[in-house]
């Protein structure tokens, strides 16, 4: 078995080490908290997937040194936000690795994907830098429900070799050279799901929800192509594939909270409630300025930030997108 690390023992960190080791890998993940630690290490994750038995081929360590020694790849799925911060923190432990991110954020302060963090701050290579990024609900992944995800990198052999360590009878991986494509699609869907749960809060149904997203990917298409992604990727798993996931599903944590906030509560107290990492709500204003620098319209993002951040109320943020001013539809 070759060995691969896990850095991030939240419902996703956890859910990819399951297909991981389905995969034939032995994984160990680290965490910041003991508690978790100690819980992987029992079998069970309880407070991030409870109820899902873990492979044995999964172990965890509070030791970031440890969880890499001997591993050729290291994932890393913690909050975005946090990541820098790690980086600075693990020291030259990613040194010599594939580094895999599975987050979908954009950094507050400097509107960087998480590569360019990865390469900044981290040193990695950018040829030696995978993007895992797919319709990919941690908690339908752990049941062994089918799905398919994008491995990207730019190194077309490092994507094979990655996208052949985490092929599971039940998870099916396609390879792509497009990051940029990649890492926009996931974390902007993020945004669109806090919309749409938000029009489901008010009460709206599916006609009102379907139109966000179209509108959404249309966002998310014309950011991702001024960044330099190639459109096509935005038709894919990692464009419209996780935007359909994350909109529509209970599962997922932007969604539900969009649809909190539809019901009138505030964004403290969804935060104190649900306790899982919801990227859309801080990298909402992220995405929003790294829109603004290249001159990109994303309306839908800029009214959720101004309920998110501003205080605006989910009733003005739908007044506001349909009074904008009428224009064709493929512009
Ligand atoms: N949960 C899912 O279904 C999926 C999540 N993702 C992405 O994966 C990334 C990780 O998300 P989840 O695992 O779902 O989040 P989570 O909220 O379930 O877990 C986050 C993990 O990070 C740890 N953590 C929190 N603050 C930290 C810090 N400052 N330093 C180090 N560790 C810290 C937590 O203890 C926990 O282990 C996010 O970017 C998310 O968008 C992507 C695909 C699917
Ligand atoms: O990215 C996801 C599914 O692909 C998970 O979405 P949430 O972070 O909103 O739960």
């Amino acid at each position: 078995m070759s060995k691969i690390a896990v850095l991030g023992g939240g419902s996703w960190g956890t859910g990819f080490a399951t297909v991981l080791a389905d995969a034939g890998n032995d994984v160990v993940i680290w965490s910041h908290r003991q508690e978790q630690v100690d819980q992987i290490n029992a079998g069970c994750n309880e407070r991030y997937l409870p109820g899902h038995q873990l492979p044995d081929a999964i172990s965890a360590t509070a030791d970031p040194r440890e969880a890499v020694d001997g591993a050729w790849a290291t994932v890393l799925a913690i909050p975005s936000q946090s990541l820098r911060d790690n980086l600075s923190r693990w020291g030259d432990v990613l040194d010599g690795q594939v580094v895999v991110s599975l987050m979908k954020g954009v950094e507050l302060g400097t509107t960087k994907r998480m590569s360019e963090v990865i390469s900044e701050a981290g040193g990695v290579p950018t040829d030696r830098i995978v993007v895992v990024s797919g319709p990919n609900l941690a908690r339908e992944i752990v049941q062994r429900q089918p799905a398919a995800t994008v491995v990207a990198c730019a190194d077309a052999a490092v994507a094979d070799r990655f996208a052949a360590a985490c092929a599971t009878r039940y998870f099916r991986p396609y390879t792509s050279p497009d990051i940029v494509g990649a890492e926009v699609g996931g974390a902007v869907k993020n945004v669109i799901a806090l919309a749409v749960g938000m029009a489901e809060g008010l009460g709206m149904g599916d006609n009102t929800k379907s139109s966000i997203i179209t509108r959404g990917l249309a966002e998310i298409t014309r950011l991702g192509v001024a960044l330099g992604a190639d459109a096509r990727t935005f038709a894919g798993l990692a464009g419209v594939g996780d935007l359909i996931a994350t909109c529509m599903s209970p599962l997922s944590r932007n969604h539900s909270f969009g649809v909190r906030l539809g019901q009138g509560m505030s964004v403290e107290d969804i935060q104190a409630e649900q306790q899982q990492t919801a990227e859309g709500v801080k990298s909402c204003a992220s995405i929003l300025a790294l829109a603004q620098h290249h001159d990109v319209e994303v309306p839908i993002t800029e009214q959720v930030n101004a309920c998110v951040h501003e205080g605006k109320s989910p009733e003005e943020v739908v007044h506001d997108l349909l009074a904008r001013a009428r224009k064709p539809e493929t512009d």
